[in-house]
């Protein structure tokens, strides 16, 4: 069974077409991190999800279920952390997380959850008190209740100072262990990178990429390689003939470095280029781009195609 299946999904609010027929498959037990700028249309879609918003077109279901004849099957089933999340400031932590248990007719231990988000010295304190990420903490420990199948997570790790983005990339790395399925949006890519077997991109209310970050690598093409050379007398002539191959899109000397922008099957001809003009290559690397690169290539590819 898939966990998330959109088809031909659409949302206009008046006039602004929030998302304009995404089709997007989540396998069940994948970690899927689902990436865009802002106003890309991410928000919207998870709220179709929770059946907080209702979409123009389209079908979506969570875990086999419709989203919206069936909501109350699949809220029985899910985790969420939604966007601006909001706790009842008269109640302690305990208390809050002794609702979610009772709603869901679950038997977790308040306190064992609350230790796994870091919150647990503040159980009997009023939420009102907490600070913002201890808020945000305490809500992802009743997204936690009654081991979900499937765990929602909106902008999960705003609001959380470095160690708790950490502690928040160990739990959903322990959730997926357990076999659940996660799924969550982010602006920050590198927490999707350490985390995530499969990324979407979604831009303008479309999907414009959907794969592992290995695959959009793969599919980009690109890589730099950092050249180090032992001797520079000539090395305009080789810098014109790499230049020129077909596979190179740019290369830059710096002292005794070139740096070559190419496509990833062009490391050879690069260096036997250096060689064939006589100048000896000392040492090189390679860098992949990461996802940050990946993000603004395909992003900012399709605002020039549009
Ligand atoms: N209730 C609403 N009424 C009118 N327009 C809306 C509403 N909700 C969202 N939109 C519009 O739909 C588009 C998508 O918004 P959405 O919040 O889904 O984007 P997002 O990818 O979650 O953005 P962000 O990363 O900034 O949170 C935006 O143009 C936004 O202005």
């Amino acid at each position: 069974m898939t966990a998330i299946e959109l088809d031909g999904l659409r949302k206009e609010y008046a006039d602004v077409v929030a998302l304009d027929g995404v089709d997007l498959t989540v396998e069940e037990g994948e970690v899927f991190g689902f990436l865009g700028p802002n106003g890309a249309g991410k928000s919207t879609t998870i709220n179709i999800l929770l059946d907080f918003v209702r979409p123009t077109a389209g079908s979506a279901t969570v875990l086999g279920h419709d989203v919206h004849e069936e909501s109350e099957a699949i809220r029985e089933r899910i985790g969420v952390l939604p966007e601006g999340y909001e706790v009842y400031e008269r109640l302690t932590g305990r208390e809050h997380m002794e609702f979610v248990i009772e709603s869901k007719d679950a038997d977790d231990d308040p306190k064992e959850l609350l230790e796994r988000v870091g919150v647990a010295d503040a159980i009997d304190r009023r939420a009102g008190g907490y600070s913002k990420g201890m808020k945000q903490r305490l809500v992802l420990a009743m997204a936690l209740v009654g081991e979900p199948d499937l765990l929602i997570l909106d902008e999960p790790t705003t609001g959380l100072d470095p160690n708790g983005a950490r502690e928040m990339r160990e739990l959903i790395r322990e959730e997926s262990e357990r076999g659940a399925t996660v799924f969550f949006s982010s602006h920050i890519l590198s927490q999707v990178e350490a985390v995530c077997d499969t990324v979407g991109i979604l831009q303008d209310g479309q999907l414009i990429a959907k794969d592992t970050v290995e695959g959009l690598r793969d599919a980009q093409g690109d890589m730099t390689m950092v050249v180090t050379v032992g001797d520079t007398d000539g090395i305009e002539g080789a810098l014109d003939e790499i230049r020129s191959l077909s596979s190179v899109s740019g290369a830059q000397l710096d002292t005794d470095r070139v740096t070559v922008n190419c496509e990833r099957d062009a490391k050879m001809s690069v260096l036997n280029a250096f060689e064939d003009n006589g100048i000896p290559v000392e040492d090189f690397e390679t860098q992949e781009a990461s996802l940050e690169d990946l993000f603004s290539s395909y992003t900012e590819q399709e605002e020039v195609t549009a």
